[in-house]
């Protein structure tokens, strides 16, 4: 079972109260200290009622000279350690977070890799990670969350000049305010639910957008193709608008409500509360200026909501994704060592059965009831000895590669068992198990340098390119290879030589001479691959070239997802 490191957040956050996933970062993910942000948070509130009172002392007119030279001073201090303040709470909260964010996107990829081959295939593509690119959000969200939380503290401070200005003023203000943060509250909740929504559309869209592109020649050949899959992105783009426009709507309500909220405070402190209690309005003018200091932090509140829901939504998302590959890792295998076993004898399947099912796909809880199965191999029974030459043939759909797969330990059976030398693999032992191939596969991916390998020399790698027809095509350097848009069958040959280059005692090579020219094929089938067995390699290749099976030790047949009897070379088992 995974070993996966602790982390103090745990993956099941996924169902919990928007707001929350904001609230858990900030208290587990960030690590800042936030007794300091918050005393400097408070220092900067204070130091704008600090302000508004000094302005008041100063609009009163009844000092001069010295006494205005005082005021003038204290304002500069008070402003200075205000200005102080919140710079020391920007620069931290927003280092803290960065550094926070740099965290979980390594966390991500530890989890990913520590999932399963399986979980890989259902989620999908690079789409399915998309929750990772959003993240950004959160930089630029959590300056305005500083500041929103700021705009709440000068609230506070200022509210509490105002009490003292006039007691009765003070009921009003609570009053007001206790119906605006709560109505602000629940704006935010709603613009949070419709960003999120938005971006869900936008992921679509972007999808959807990668078609065109990877099917671009299609799209310039077939106007009612390329005029379905724009039809499909107004679609989606109108969709995506929808929910921005309602959340833009919303917001601009909640904008509306707030200032009219103030306008309505500006009543009751000017006219409403002098009115009824009689008094002069003397203190009008500092009330006044008190009230306008208001609407700065209630509309710096009001205009963090969009971002802030995006920020929440951006966590949430994160989180989502998170609890997936939490899921996945949990079922599967360890990671292998970096060095495993290099000698055997022989490897056996016995009985080995295995299902595509949805359900084994599943991560989220949504498609564990679509169980079905999709397609099934097996019972599959194959002795393979070291230092073989075997070849694989059967339809397309037949079910080699994922004998291929399990074969090499990256499915794990449904059903029997393989053997290593005679003894079963168990789960713990599959990692180390897998570490015995070297694989390139139909869908292989070419890294852009030979990771895992720092020492290799580019002149010896460079020479092997040579042997496979490359030279000038690429070239390999500390950096990299230097071109890696080639043809296919070009792209196979480097995949060839990176698998070669894990020296690892079994080669698994699927389809891999499929998109050769002749002489290469005739040179890979002829020299290269009994060049390989007499090295002592164990060779496993599909193959639908039948012009060369003469060349393998011995031809299986896979149909229907079952294995047919073996042949020998050249004679495959039932005789095709
Ligand atoms: N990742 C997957 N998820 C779900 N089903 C799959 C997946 N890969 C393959 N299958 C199913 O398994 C069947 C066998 O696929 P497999 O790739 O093993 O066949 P194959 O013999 O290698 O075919 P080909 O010659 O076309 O490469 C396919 O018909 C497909 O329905």
């Amino acid at each position: 079972m995974s070993n996966q490191p602790q982390h103090r957040r745990r993956g099941d956050s996924t169902r919990q109260r928007s707001g929350r996933h904001l609230y858990r970062f900030l208290a587990d993910e960030v690590d800042a200290r936030w007794v300091l942000i918050g005393l400097a948070i408070l220092l900067a509130g204070l130091g704008e009622a600090l302000l508004l009172a000094l302005i008041n002392l100063a609009a009163e007119g009844i000092y001069a000279g010295e006494e205005r030279w005082l005021l003038a001073l204290a304002f500069g201090g008070v402003f200075a350690a205000s200005a102080a303040a919140q710079w020391l709470v920007l620069s931290r909260s927003s280092d803290a977070v960065e550094g926070a964010i740099a965290g979980i996107k390594i966390r991500v990829a530890e989890k990913l890799r520590r999932s399963s081959l399986r979980v890989v295939e259902a989620q999908g593509g690079i789409d399915a990670y998309a929750p990772l690119t959003r993240i950004g959000v959160i930089s630029q969200g959590t300056v305005l969350l500083v500041l929103a939380a700021q705009a709440l503290s000068v609230l506070a401070f200022v509210c509490i000049y105002l009490a003292l200005l006039s007691p009765a003023s003070l009921v009003a203000i609570v009053a007001i305010l206790a119906v605006t943060l709560p109505v602000l509250g629940a704006g935010y909740e709603g613009t949070r639910s419709l960003l999120q929504r938005a971006a869900a559309v936008e992921g679509r869209f972007f999808h959807r957008f990668g078609e065109l592109v990877s099917g671009f020649s299609d799209v310039v050949m077939d106007r009612r193709l390329s005029d379905g899959l724009l039809a499909d992105l107004g679609r989606i783009s109108r969709e995506s608008l929808d929910a921005k426009l309602a959340a833009t709507e919303r917001h601009v309500r909640d904008i509306n409500f707030a200032s009219s909220m103030l306008s309505l405070l500006m009543f009751a402190v000017m006219f409403a509360v002098p009115l009824t209690l009689g008094q002069d309005g003397g203190m009008s003018h500092e009330l006044a200026t008190a009230v306008l200091f208001l609407f700065g932090p209630v509309g710096e509140l009001a205009a963090a909501i969009p971002v802030l829901g995006r920020f929440d939504a951006a966590v949430s998302d994160l989180y989502a994704l998170e609890a997936r590959l939490d899921h996945a890792s949990a079922a599967a295998d360890d990671l292998p060592p970096a060095v495993g076993p290099r000698g055997f004898e022989r490897i056996e399947l016995a009985g080995v059965g295995f299902h595509y099912d949805l359900a084994d796909a599943a991560i989220g809880e949504a498609s564990l009831g679509d169980k079905q199965t999709a397609f099934a191999v097996g019972p599959l029974d194959l002795t393979l000895r070291r230092g073989e030459l075997v070849f694989i043939v059967g339809g397309n759909g037949s079910g080699k590669s994922t004998l291929l797969k399990l074969l090499t330990g990256l499915y794990r059976p449904a059903a029997g068992r393989v053997l290593l030398d005679g003894k079963a693999i168990a789960d713990d032992a599959r990692p180390a198990y897998r570490t015995l191939f070297a694989t390139v596969f139909t869908d292989f991916h070419l890294f852009e340098r030979l990771h895992g390998q720092p020492d290799v020399d580019p002149a010896a790698v460079n020479e092997r390119l040579a042997e496979l027809g490359l030279a000038g095509k690429t070239r390999y350097t500390a950096g990299g290879f230097t071109d890696l848009a080639l043809s296919t069958g070009q792209r196979k040959r480097i995949a060839l030589l990176a698998a070669l280059g894990k020296e690892r005692p079994i080669l698994v090579l699927d389809e891999l001479a499929a998109d050769q020219d002749p002489p290469f094929r005739r040179r890979f089938y002829e020299e290269m691959l009994p060049a390989l067995k007499e090295q002592g390699l164990t060779l496993v290749c599909v193959t639908h070239d039948d012009h060369y099976f003469h060349v393998a030790d011995r031809v299986l047949r896979m149909r229907d997802g079952r294995l047919l009897e073996q042949g020998h070379g050249g004679s495959p088992g039932d005789g095709a």
